[in-house]
């Protein structure tokens, strides 16, 4: 998208002061551009910007808004207001008079209706005409639509918080330094710059790994020896001097994992970038301290102990989700969510970076999709039919851009807290869960069980590289309950 990005740009008028616009699925997994734009609200450039993102996404949009999944119906904000006009409906969360002096994040998304029930507030009558307004700058909003709706009603949401708001969000430097009346324009995509003269072995086109499949029906690669060039990955990301954020739960007994998952990461993960480990436990005081390698920093976190296992699993979601908000999404580029009863023993490195990854579980990668433990029962959130589903996502990792994985925790997370108020737990927990969301929101790269592989598992012939592996357990000694 990064590049397409930029393509667009260099040949479309983009207005002024519309900064970082990034393609995302905004919470409702609808397709979206967010941008920061420095502006007051209902000024002519407020209004063009909203005609430029949806021109943008027009080009951009490869499958038809009928697929999204908007969740739960009802899951509007309080205060959503809608207008209509023709056959768009405009949507808007949040007061704007509050933001209004200073400019804002704007999301502008492409769905369907999220709750029928959504009503106008008679109070806000100006802020709907200012809305109106919108419509009336749009060159030719019908054909715009049109192109993406087919038969169904296409709504276009627009939802801003203050900037005031995002302060804590990091704005690249060079966007800093710029002046506002100059656009600056810089994609969370960087370049795959690769040095010059730099010597490695001819790509073929011809031969490569024809035991295993590398590439997933939506076209996102699935990482396998031999299919990725360690030095070339190498000297493609090391400039981009990422920080590569790293979860590891260590609750109860867990703790007595954490040294040779500590001591082996610094031996094969991600080795020659910022590493940030983020420790959660409730022993903050068993924590062993393992030297760590120049780049890597950890902390400790205290979170609550439970005395289901079940529980301490799923609270991940969450406990991710509020520490991606507090701190991690200023402090890292990358982020991946680990098991903690797991150690590294071959290189893990930047050939795993995507916006959203996931891993195929070591114990399903050959079955079909009836054999894979989805969650099966239609009352829980999780639930997948029989005739769906790609892989057997494993729980013990999910990574990808901050946002990306804030997204799916926050998801995750309300889903399994709506399954809870109906006294439900999915059969995996939160990786029912995680499972049911990835269907549906597909990574962008897909690791093979090289990157998660179990002990007690003979190496089969296809997994030329065991890179990260769950030991072997004695349930009934580290867990709280059996
Ligand atoms: C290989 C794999 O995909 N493993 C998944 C699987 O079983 P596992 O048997 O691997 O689950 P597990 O016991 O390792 O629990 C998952 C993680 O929760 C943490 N923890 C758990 C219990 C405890 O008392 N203290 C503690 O800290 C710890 O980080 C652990 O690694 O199913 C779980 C579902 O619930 C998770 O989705 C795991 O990721
Ligand atoms: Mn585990």
């Amino acid at each position: 998208m990064g590049d397409q990005l930029f393509a667009f740009l260099e040949k479309q008028y983009m207005p002024p002061n519309i900064r970082r616009p990034y393609l995302l699925k905004d919470r409702f997994g609808q397709f979206c551009i967010q941008y920061l734009l420095n502006q007051p609200f209902y000024s002519e450039i407020y209004r063009a910007s909203i005609v430029w993102a949806m021109s943008y996404m027009t080009q951009c949009v490869e499958s038809p808004p009928g697929i999204y999944d908007l969740g739960q119906p009802g899951t509007t904000e309080p205060g959503c207001r809608r207008e209509r006009e023709g056959d768009a409906t405009l949507y808007t969360q949040a007061d704007p008079f509050q933001s209004a002096v200073e400019g804002a994040v704007l999301t502008i998304s492409l769905g369907r209706p999220i709750s029928s029930s959504t009503t106008i507030d008679g109070a806000r009558r100006s802020s709907i005409s200012a809305l109106t307004r919108i419509h009336t700058v749009w060159r030719d909003p019908a054909s715009l639509l049109n192109n993406l709706i087919g038969p169904d009603k296409l709504y276009v949401y627009v939802s801003f918080f203050s900037e005031r708001l995002n302060r804590d969000i990091p704005v690249d430097e060079d966007v800093k330094s710029s002046s506002p009346s100059k656009p600056m324009v810089r994609s969370r995509v960087w370049n795959m710059a690769s040095p010059e003269k730099l010597l490695y072995k001819q790509p073929s086109v011809l031969m490569g790994r024809t035991d295993v499949v590398t590439v997933t029906p939506w076209l996102a690669s699935i990482i396998w020896e031999g299919t990725f060039d360690p030095v070339l990955i190498d000297n493609i990301y090391k400039p981009m001097n990422l920080t590569i954020a790293t979860t590891v739960f260590a609750v109860g007994k867990y703790v007595s994992f954490l040294r040779d998952f500590l001591e082996t990461a610094e031996m094969h993960f991600m080795v020659g970038f910022n590493v940030r480990y983020y420790v959660f436990t409730d022993r903050p005081h068993d924590v062993p301290s393992v030297n760590l390698t120049q780049g890597r920093h950890l902390s400790v976190i205290q979170v609550p102990g439970s005395n289901r296992w079940q529980e301490i699993s799923a609270r991940r979601m969450e406990i991710i989700q509020t520490t991606i908000e507090s701190q991690i999404r200023r402090e890292a580029d990358y982020i991946f969510c680990l098991d903690v009863d797991s150690k590294f023993h071959a290189r893990w490195g930047a050939e795993s970076l995507g916006r959203l990854v996931a891993v195929i579980h070591p114990g399903y990668y050959d079955q079909t999709r009836a054999n894979f433990p989805y969650e099966r029962r239609p009352a829980s959130m999780a639930y997948i039919p029989m005739d769906e589903g790609d892989y057997y996502y494993g729980g013990a990792m999910i990574g990808g851009f901050v946002e990306d994985v804030y997204t799916l925790t926050t998801v995750c997370r309300n889903r399994f807290a709506v399954d809870a108020g109906n006294s439900i737990e999915a059969a995996w927990q939160e990786e029912s869960h995680l499972n049911r969301y990835l269907l549906y929101n597909k990574p962008s790269k897909v690791l093979s069980p090289e990157y998660l592989w179990q002990d007690f598992k003979a190496k089969t012939k296809e997994v030329k590289v065991i890179r990260f592996s769950g030991v072997i357990k004695n349930y009934a000694e580290v867990r709280p309950n059996v």
